[in-house]
């Protein structure tokens, strides 16, 4: 059995503004994501990791457009779907998505039961309100959650036990594939371990098959994800296993990015490390650009970089995307240039 549950090949994405621009959001993204994996996608605000999550899910509402690419949900390319067949059949049961700050936007006014109701009866309408309140309890239970917050109005609840509710309604279909989009940040640090404990409790127990959790910390991502992709102003710049990626950054975006972390963490942090910022700013992405998207902030560019798109490179299993060879980055990050 092929174990690929998602398939995303140069995939382009972008926003068309009030005033006629696009905003390239997504440009030539492409990854794997195999079964029983957890894959971190982690980059600075504004690069696109939320433009690529909706992507994903097929939300293309204005002024968000798709323009190439393929996304496949084991080996279906959805964007050849009808929307109606794609959010019946796929969106919920195959793929979900918790966006940024879902928790607040449950409805004050009704308590969390019926709105289990209403999400559960689109996709399973022959199920009975009382059937989906038993499912959802035993869930809720099995996930370490109080059954009784399906009785409750959101207000009652405690920012982190709104999240960890949220996880619960979007996994309640067993979706093979979960996106979770910055689902612990606003969150207080018992809550974050508790929400993270709730997302390794689906995988282990398969309620969901397999993950993109989505963050600006890449540190964070040493804890959840088995595999990183590194994402800057719209492209991944590398992937690799999550140990790869923090310990071992291949491109000068990541290695600087670690090196601009503040964690109170001794395996992140030794005494000696100083922290550095990233001098600059990510390009505009409603221009054109010709050359590497982080040369204007790359301590090592070259003429070259600005010239040419970049093409992914391999290294083993790994990628990255630069034009320098891996050996000479690493010299450079040896003698701290
Ligand atoms: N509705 C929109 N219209 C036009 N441009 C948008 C829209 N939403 C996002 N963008 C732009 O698309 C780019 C990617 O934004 P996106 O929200 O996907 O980034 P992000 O990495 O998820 O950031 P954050 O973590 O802050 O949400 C940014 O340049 C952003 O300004």
């Amino acid at each position: 059995m092929d174990s690929k549950l998602l398939a995303v090949e140069d995939l382009h994405t972008y926003y068309r503004t009030r005033d006629g621009e696009h905003v390239h959001a997504v440009s030539g993204v492409s990854f794997e994501l195999e079964e029983g994996r957890v894959l971190g996608i982690a980059g600075e605000s504004g690069c696109g990791k939320s433009t690529l999550a909706l992507s994903l899910m097929g939300f293309y509402f204005p002024p968000l457009y798709y323009k190439s690419g393929v996304i496949a949900i084991r080996g279906v390319d959805i964007m050849k779907l009808e929307y109606e067949k794609l959010r019946v059949d796929y969106l919920g049961k195959e793929i979900s998505y918790i966006p940024q700050a879902a928790m607040n936007a449950l409805n004050p006014t009704r308590k969390i039961g019926d709105f289990v109701v209403d999400v559960v009866q689109v996709h399973r309408p022959s199920l009975t309100e009382k059937e989906i309140l038993t499912m959802a309890a035993e869930r809720f239970e099995s996930l370490n959650l109080p059954s009784r917050i399906l009785r409750a109005f959101p207000t009652e609840l405690s920012g982190g036990m709104k999240q960890r509710t949220v996880i619960a309604i979007s996994t309640l279909l067993d979706p093979k594939i979960l996106i979770a989009d910055e689902p612990t940040s606003a969150l207080d640090v018992s809550s974050q371990k508790a929400v993270i404990r709730m997302l390794r409790l689906l995988m282990r127990e398969r309620v969901i098959k397999a993950m993109i959790f989505i963050t600006h910390e890449l540190p964070l991502l040493y804890h959840v994800a088995d595999d990183i992709a590194v994402m800057y102003a719209g492209q991944l710049v590398e992937k690799g296993t999550a140990r790869e990626v923090i310990f071992d950054p291949l491109h000068p975006y990541s290695h600087a990015l670690m090196g601009s972390i503040l964690v109170p963490d001794e395996e992140f942090m030794s005494s000696s490390r100083t922290i550095r910022t990233i001098p600059g700013a990510p390009p505009n992405l409603k221009e054109e650009i010709r050359g590497c998207r982080f040369a204007d902030r790359c301590p090592y560019a070259f003429d070259a970089c600005r010239e040419h798109a970049v093409a992914e490179r391999p290294v083993g299993k790994r990628m990255y995307r630069c034009l320098i060879d891996v050996e000479d980055l690493k010299e450079r990050y040896v003698h701290g240039e």
